[in-house]
């Protein structure tokens, strides 16, 4: 494992290193937040799923998703895979070092840790290592992907492809709940990136995240977990996202509450850590092609509901979001009208 990686080096701490206790107000603290089932379960088979899901998607700006048609062993030699990856042993951890960067770049494929693009230059790290990459068009983007673990390739491309059309499946019953023409939000979701987090177990969780307070950049996510760890802010309290198994959390991106001229929410997330097991997720993210212009859409404005925000190239939001490192409020005043 490259050095730099959690993973690589956990087990040789007793206490958690100074460089990742975040200050006061920012820490998960020790009065754990519960798992909890107020985020929606939809069923996508049910006569009334789109109208569950922009129903979510305007309250909590999360749900979760069963009945969804992925198959189940797949995501689960999917986990597996991305495990195996994080457990390299020493013998293989070349492939994981040529992978390595801690600075911004448009490599195809990079392993990091940490926010995962700017290690360096961040006051506080986080207790998380990352594996990107993009996955659409999948011929394109395979050959950069991780040769190792040998099935890694096979196994996360067949992935990759279902989920993708879970994700449009998905898209077009948020277009049928608002009102927009058939297909109009898969036209913004022409790209897709998996972006793997692993946490190993933190030797304290009260002081540190895995994963900072942040809203997603993306169009939509669709993300799958092993275990608890992932919360959602709403009404200033946090709200522990139960995990269940074969289901997908989903998520409306800062990209998609623009087009939806703020019918739909992007709630603020985070990952807690845990001292006793390692976790891993896998999320894919849906979003536009860096040319797309993103703008509210034009059937939801009218007199009563003026625009909320300009419109702007996708590439002018990923530039601003990362300059300010996903803070919400800071990225959205560019774009507010
Ligand atoms: O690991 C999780 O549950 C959340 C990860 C996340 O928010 C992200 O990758 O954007
Ligand atoms: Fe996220």
């Amino acid at each position: 494992m490259a050095a730099k990686l959690v993973s690589s080096w956990y087990k040789e701490v007793e206490c958690l290193p100074e460089s990742y206790i975040l200050p006061p107000e920012e820490r998960p603290g020790d009065r754990p937040v519960p798992v909890s089932n107020q985020i929606p379960v939809v069923d996508l088979e049910a006569p009334d799923s789109a109208q569950l899901i922009v129903d979510a998607c305007q309250e909590f700006g999360f749900f979760q998703v069963t009945n969804h048609g992925v198959g189940e062993e797949l995501m689960e030699d999917g986990m597996k895979v991305f495990e195996e990856f994080f457990g390299m042993s020493k013998e293989e951890e070349g492939v994981v070092c040529n992978l390595y960067s801690d600075t911004p770049t448009t490599e195809p494929c990079v392993v990091s840790t940490s926010s995962g693009n700017n290690v360096k230059s961040e006051k506080v790290h986080f207790w998380r290592d990352v594996l990107r990459h993009s996955c659409h068009p999948l011929h394109q983007y395979l050959p950069f992907w991780p040769h190792k673990p040998h099935r890694y390739r096979e196994v996360v491309g067949e992935c990759s492809v279902e989920v993708r059309k879970l994700g449009f499946r998905i898209l077009e019953k948020i277009s049928q709940g608002l009102g927009l023409s058939s297909g109009y939000l898969e036209e913004f979701s022409k790209f897709m990136y998996l972006q793997v987090n692993h946490y190993p177990p933190c030797p304290d969780p009260t002081l540190s995240l895995g994963v900072y307070k942040h809203v997603d950049p993306t169009i939509l996510t669709i993300l799958r977990q092993d275990s608890y760890g992932l919360q959602v802010f709403k009404d200033a309290h946090w709200i522990g996202v139960q995990p269940i198994p074969n289901a997908f959390v989903v998520n409306v991106g800062h990209q998609l509450q623009i087009i939806s001229n703020g019918k739909l929410k992007s709630a603020e997330h985070r990952a807690v850590t845990n001292s006793v097991k390692a976790r891993t997720s896998g999320a894919f993210f849906l979003h536009p092609d860096v040319d797309t212009i993103i703008e509210p859409a034009k059937a939801l404005v009218d007199a009563a509901n003026p625009a909320l925000y300009r419109s702007f190239p996708s590439y002018e939001f990923v530039k601003r979001y990362s300059a300010n490192r996903g803070d919400v409020e800071e990225t959205i005043k560019a774009f507010q009208l």
